[in-house]
């Protein structure tokens, strides 16, 4: 029996473009890991670890985090998911990242998020999240069953403090500057799949309809619309 090779994939796109709320529906039906490079800092910022400490003084700014360290947080994260399919979400972010990477596994499908500028920074003020899971709410696009709480736990909602105009803007610049080149040293290698729009719901059935050739849907069969 021939088996197929395991999913490495990355999922790429500017703040707010709709990364988490992709990756919650690839795990829902493709069933892959998924590793955010947001989620770990915000977790390590929680429980105030040393990489946490340091990582808040950055993201506070709308910085990177400098490469060494956020290579070694998430190379070393990776190497438990050694025998799964995964998903990489928020990491690389720049091209000595993505190198990096390279010398540690083979990367064979980068999803891009094509969403314009402005469509984004309207979205972000709007945005809340459940911290201990990673789940993100919307108040005009997905909003909670019940205001300020989790869907699941029940427990408070909050903004990230890097969600502040002043904060996204910088933000976006940092993706111009240091993120677009990672897309380019994808493109080069065949690997960047670009899906362009503003509306995820709109993106979404195409996502679906390329992974579909890489994976089986393993969420309820008789669910036949992709959500
Ligand atoms: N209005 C609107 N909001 C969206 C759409 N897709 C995602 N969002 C919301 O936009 C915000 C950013 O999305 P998120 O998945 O967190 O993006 P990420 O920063 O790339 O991981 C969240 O509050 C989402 O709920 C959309 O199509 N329309
Ligand atoms: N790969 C990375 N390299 C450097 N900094 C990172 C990386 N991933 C996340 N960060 C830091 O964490 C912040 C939040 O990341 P993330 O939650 O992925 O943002 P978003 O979902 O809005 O794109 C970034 O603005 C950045 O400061």
């Amino acid at each position: 029996m021939v088996v197929p090779p395991l999913l490495r994939a990355v999922i790429m796109g500017p703040p707010g473009s709709g990364k988490g709320t992709v990756s919650a529906r690839i795990i829902k039906h493709f069933g892959v890991k998924h590793l955010s490079s947001g989620d770990l800092l915000r977790d390590n910022m929680q429980k105030k670890t040393e990489v946490g400490i340091l990582a808040k003084s950055y993201i506070d700014q709308g910085r990177l985090i400098p490469d060494d360290i956020m290579t070694r947080l998430m190379l070393s994260e990776l190497k438990g998911l050694d025998q799964y399919n995964w998903l990489l979400d928020g990491f690389p972010r720049t091209v000595a990242q993505a190198e990096a990477l390279d010398k540690t596994c083979q990367i064979d499908t980068v999803i891009d998020l094509d969403v314009p500028f402005e469509t984004i920074k309207r979205r972000l003020t709007a945005r809340w999240i459940h911290p201990a899971s990673g789940r993100v709410y919307n108040l005009e696009f997905s909003p909670p069953k019940v205001q300020g709480t989790d869907d699941i736990t029940g427990e408070p909602l909050v903004q990230r403090d890097d969600d502040k105009p002043e904060t996204v803007t910088k933000r976006l610049q940092a993706y111009d500057a240091q993120t677009k080149p990672v897309l380019e040293y994808y493109r080069e290698k065949g690997l960047l799949k670009s899906f362009s729009g503003t509306e995820t719901n709109k993106i979404w059935p195409h996502i679906y309809a390329f992974l579909l050739t890489r994976l089986p849907d393993v969420s309820q069969k008789d669910a036949d619309t992709p959500r």
